[in-house]
């Protein structure tokens, strides 16, 4: 078989961006119009291609394998509007993006060269063969390599000699014997091929919701809300030092490059152990099933005795709060949008290599729910609006997609078939949602986003008598404290995220206590480590090496560590 990188998606070796991007409006345009229409949708994954985010292109055609399976059984809900979509194309010739390779041909054979009864079951069966192509390639582009290939044989299944699919699934074994460390002749077997890739981080082109984080608008509007949970601080510009991802050479440099971003500081003094901040969010996930938490904050429930605060939701009992204020705030904010939803089961209980994304998927789900329930989009949801994103500016990310063994190393963005498309539109289906006529709310980007925002910023509590992490949050206001490793405030999350002035400074056992005009300074590791492990913890929800004055110092002049401060640890971590 030929080596080199495939072209099955994309014709043009690198097209323009601004023609594409354009393209891609009117075709979003386009479903805004007809949503039920599977043809835009294949459209749209091409362009995606095109432009180099095979994620979105596999979500396109994802949701349009979804519409070709609706076409086909009489049975699903939204198959009178897709096959109605369908009936508007003609078969000869058919819409171009269909008339890949010999695709046609290649079907006429399979199905004996018989008419299909009607010319739309036909266009839906071909719609279905160039979903699993577009799948296929996408998600082997995006590191998932299971998914790609149970995509491609699925392929196969309808169009066994298809030269695209064939193609394509020669090179997803190609990768998979390179990952896998094996011969160019042994068997690949599907179950033992990696599933989790990267993806591009970064405010898409399109997505005009995204803050000017700095603006006087978004300052006063966060000092607005900042002021009831820590009324002797402020949200304020702070400039931090630009991170390398591993170990440099610039730790004795008197100057380092900084750049700009947000912290909290204090606009008045504080005193020893004094409280900073404290709190509430209703952006909690859990990840065990009939766990005893608070389904609105994540705390530990009280025994569910005659004294007990605790309530349940009325409508569906199982859904238990820990008083009536968390089940009022869940009423107010999400609850109604899942309440007999039989979304509770979703991602529950996972297995150890999936724990972190669950959690972020029911974030997410959280998210979906707080949205739908105060109608209005997710990414104006306050509690992520104004969410540090660590997004890679969109030229950094804009590179040749060809095959290669890993994506590109300024992708950033964990990503799977399983926790980045299908579950989230399942669970959206679960809460009776059109995620077709929804697409506005919940395009994948849209997601993408959100995970974008909670990862590096979520906070994760152990389970006591495992140590799993199984309960997370998204405290807003807390994460836009910055690290250092000599902090001067502790954290804990119980009911709410508890921001307190240290007593003692962890270097030199200095009083503790902040004055006003210093910067809140919070931990992201333990900070009872010494400088190489600080450093190494750190990195995930730091993005880079520390640099702070401590870290500089002591790995400058290693053999000193100092204090105390207990870490529970950010997801990211
Ligand atoms: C949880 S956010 C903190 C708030 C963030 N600065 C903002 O503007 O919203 C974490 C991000 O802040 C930055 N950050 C926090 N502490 C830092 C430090 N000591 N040095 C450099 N960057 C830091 C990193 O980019 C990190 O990914």
């Amino acid at each position: 078989m030929d080596s080199s990188p495939p072209s099955v998606v994309t014709d043009d070796k690198q097209p323009p961006r601004g023609p594409l991007l354009e393209r891609r409006q009117q075709l979003t345009d386009a479903l805004d119009e007809s949503p039920y229409d599977l043809i835009f949708y294949l459209e749209r994954a091409v362009v995606y291609s095109n432009l180099a985010y095979p994620d979105l292109a596999a979500g396109d055609a994802y949701r349009a394998l979804l519409l070709a399976d609706e076409v086909h059984d009489e049975s699903f809900e939204y198959h009178e509007q897709a096959r109605e979509a369908l009936e508007e194309y003609d078969i000869t010739p058919c819409p171009e993006v269909l008339n890949h390779g010999r695709l046609v041909d290649d079907l006429r054979r399979v199905q004996g060269g018989e008419a299909a009864a009607e010319p739309y079951t036909f266009l839906a069966d071909l719609a279905s063969a160039r979903c699993f192509q577009i799948l296929s390639i996408s998600l082997l582009l995006c590191g998932c390599l299971k998914s790609a290939l149970s995509f491609c044989e699925r392929g196969l299944a309808l169009v066994p000699n298809n030269k695209e699919l064939l193609e394509i699934k020669g090179y997803i074994e190609q990768v998979a014997r390179r990952r896998l460390r094996k011969q160019p002749d042994e068997p690949v077997e599907i179950n033992r091929l990696p599933d989790r890739g990267l993806v591009r981080r970064e405010v898409y082109p399109w997505n005009n919701r995204e803050p000017d984080r700095f603006s006087e608008e978004s300052l006063s509007f966060l000092n607005e809300q900042l002021s009831g949970m820590a009324p002797k601080c402020e949200v304020r510009v702070s400039n931090l030092p630009i991170l390398i991802e591993g170990q440099g050479n610039a730790d004795g440099y008197d100057v380092i490059p900084t750049c700009s971003q947000l912290g909290l500081f204090a606009k008045e003094d504080i005193g020893p152990g004094e409280s900073v901040l404290e709190e509430y969010s209703l952006l909690t996930a859990n990840s065990r099933h009939k766990e005893s938490t608070c389904d609105a904050c994540g705390t530990e429930l009280p025994p569910l005795d005659s004294n007990s605060k605790a309530v349940s939701c009325p409508e569906c009992y199982d859904t238990i709060f820990c008083d009536d204020l968390c089940f009022s705030k869940a009423q107010q904010q999400y609850h109604p949008a899942v309440c007999e939803k039989d979304v509770d089961s979703i991602a529950k209980d996972p297995d150890d290599h999936d724990i972190d994304q669950s959690l972020y998927l029911l974030l997410l789900a959280r998210l979906l729910a707080m949205s739908t329930h105060q109608e209005i989009h997710p990414l104006e949801v306050k509690e992520i609006k104004y969410i540090w994103g660590d997004f890679v500016p969109t030229h950094l990310n804009d590179i040749d997609a060809s095959v290669t063994d890993e994506p590109p190393p300024e992708w950033t963005l964990p990503f799977s078939f399983k926790y980045n498309i299908e579950i989230p539109l399942h669970i959206l289906e679960k809460m009776d949602i059109d995620i077709y006529a929804t697409l506005p709310q919940h395009d994948l980007w849209v997601f993408n986003t959100a995970y974008s925002k909670f990862r590096g910023t979520a906070s994760a509590r152990k389970n006591p008598r495992d140590g799993r992490p199984d309960v997370a949050a998204v405290h807003p206001f807390w994460c836009l404290a910055n690290h250092d490793c000599d902090p001067n405030v502790t954290w804990e999350w119980g009911g709410r995220m508890v921001l307190s002035a240290r007593q003692t400074r962890v270097v030199g056992g200095r009083p503790g206590g902040i004055a006003a005009g210093e910067e809140i300074l919070n931990h992201y590791c333990d900070v009872d480590l010494p400088v190489q492990q600080r450093r190494e913890w750190a990195v995930g929800s730091l993005g880079g090496w520390c640099m702070c004055k401590r870290c500089r110092e002591e790995a400058a002049a290693p053999a000193t560590t100092n204090g105390s401060g207990p870490m529970e640890g950010v997801v990211d971590g």
